[in-house]
């Protein structure tokens, strides 16, 4: 891949860089910064721009382009806004100097998670503008604070405004993740987090002593990591499976004890549970709660998240969005590879709330290297990523009337 010099640089690549430069960075992110790049960008696009304080301080910017039709349901394509932190030790370049090697990489935090997206929406509609179209349908782009730690000030309340129904989405797109191979990734579903901290009572005492009923030995590591083992295997002995199929589990916390040779009275475990959606989610909780009592007296269990409403959005002819989706991407020659999303994004609250969503970076012949180290984007994958938006907008924007539209 070669790359043009700083002074013929893409007009749609300048854009993409200088939002790279804003520090919308966890646990501190410019979001002020952020809302007003949006709304000038809205302003050169000629687009309605609104801003929605879903709590103090977080704001979800709606940029509209009005469709012909007004009574049909739009299309909404969602971005969030804020970056995961970084160890700045660990880069090559300033991760937020969006910094553009010979070759055309772009290093800087978000270049894949996901502020290529937000910029790729705005460019194909700019695009699309210029040429003078307009489509059936209305496009919403809203920019959400709050993804990376869980979007409990963002999407998870937004979804719950009268602002939100108002849009009257039909149909949503959030982030995917890139895939190394020739082949895009897109997301059906996800997996749902569950943060589970299982906090065990024992018997003090010194510890030079073989001492019974200990917190530690009753903290169900044992249990959880054989179960982690298991799903690894199953999805190490099934090629038809991805990882988005299997349940994750990792130990990521233990907190307890005060000195070497004193044993604690109570000691706590925090696991990262990633359930899959074909899981049965009672008999799921009831296989934890009885590992819990199966370790003996005085342990017991508390979710700090726990989703509990997967969707999965039809990935067949059956959904007209789909069709739509994926006729665009075999005219275009693009491989699809369909998923389920191993993390959490803000599509589960879309969903949740009836909207079919997919989730879908488009990204290809790129490592994955979202929340990594040297976080990086060829300026010319970002460009055909703006190429495939410019498709995909007129075809998902003019899906004929639907049952659910009236
Ligand atoms: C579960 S809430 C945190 C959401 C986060 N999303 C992206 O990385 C994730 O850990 O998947
Ligand atoms: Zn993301
Ligand atoms: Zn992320």
């Amino acid at each position: 891949m070669t790359s043009k010099g700083p002074e013929e640089e893409h007009p749609s690549v300048t854009l993409f860089r200088q939002y790279l430069r804003i520090r919308t960075v966890q646990p501190k992110p410019d979001y002020g910064a952020a809302v007003a790049f949006f709304e000038e960008t809205a302003r050169q696009l000629g687009l309605g721009c609104q801003k929605v304080e879903v709590a103090p301080g977080y704001v979800v910017t709606v940029l509209t382009w009005p469709g012909t039709n007004p009574t049909l349901s739009s299309i909404l394509l969602n971005s969030h806004t804020d970056v995961v932190p970084v160890f700045k030790e660990h880069w090559s370049h300033d991760p937020f100097e969006a910094f553009k090697d010979s070759e055309g990489y772009i290093y800087a935090r978000g270049a894949q998670d996901m502020k290529c997206v937000s910029i790729q929406y705005l460019e194909a509609v700019r695009r699309l503008k210029v040429e003078g179209h307009r489509f059936p349908r209305t496009i919403h782009m809203t920019f959400v604070p709050d993804e990376e730690v869980g979007g409990h000030q963002g999407m998870e309340l937004f979804v719950q405004r009268p602002e939100f129904h108002a849009l009257r989405a039909g149909f949503a797109l959030d982030e995917g993740i890139a895939n190394p191979t020739d082949a895009f990734t897109v997301f059906y579903s996800e997996r749902s987090p569950w943060w589970v901290r299982v906090t065990s009572t024992g018997r003090p005492g010194h510890a030079s002593r073989f001492m019974e009923d200990t917190a530690a030995e009753k903290l169900v590591v044992n249990s959880i990591l054989a179960f982690r083992e298991k799903e690894w295997q199953r999805l190490q002995s099934n090629p038809h499976l991805k990882e988005g199929s299997v349940t994750s589990v990792n130990l990521t916390k233990l907190e307890g004890g005060v000195a070497y040779n004193v044993i604690p009275a109570t000691m706590s475990a925090s696991f990262d549970f990633r359930v899959a959606p074909d899981v049965d989610f009672k008999a799921f909780e009831e296989q934890l709660q009885s590992w819990c009592q199966a370790a003996g007296e005085g342990v017991t269990l508390e979710f700090a998240q726990k989703w509990m409403h997967p969707q999965v959005t039809p990935t067949d002819d059956s959904n007209p969005w789909w069709a739509a989706f994926s006729r665009v991407c075999k005219d275009m020659n693009l491989t699809l590879e369909p998923e389920i999303m191993p993390a959490a994004t803000d599509n589960r609250y879309i969903r949740a709330v009836g909207v079919p969503a997919l989730g879908f970076s488009p990204m290809n012949r790129t490592p994955v290297l979202l929340h990594d180290h040297d976080e990086r984007l060829h300026e010319a994958v970002f460009l055909r990523g703006v190429d495939i938006y410019t498709r995909l907008l007129p075809a998902l924007a003019s899906v004929p009337a639907l049952p659910s539209d009236s």
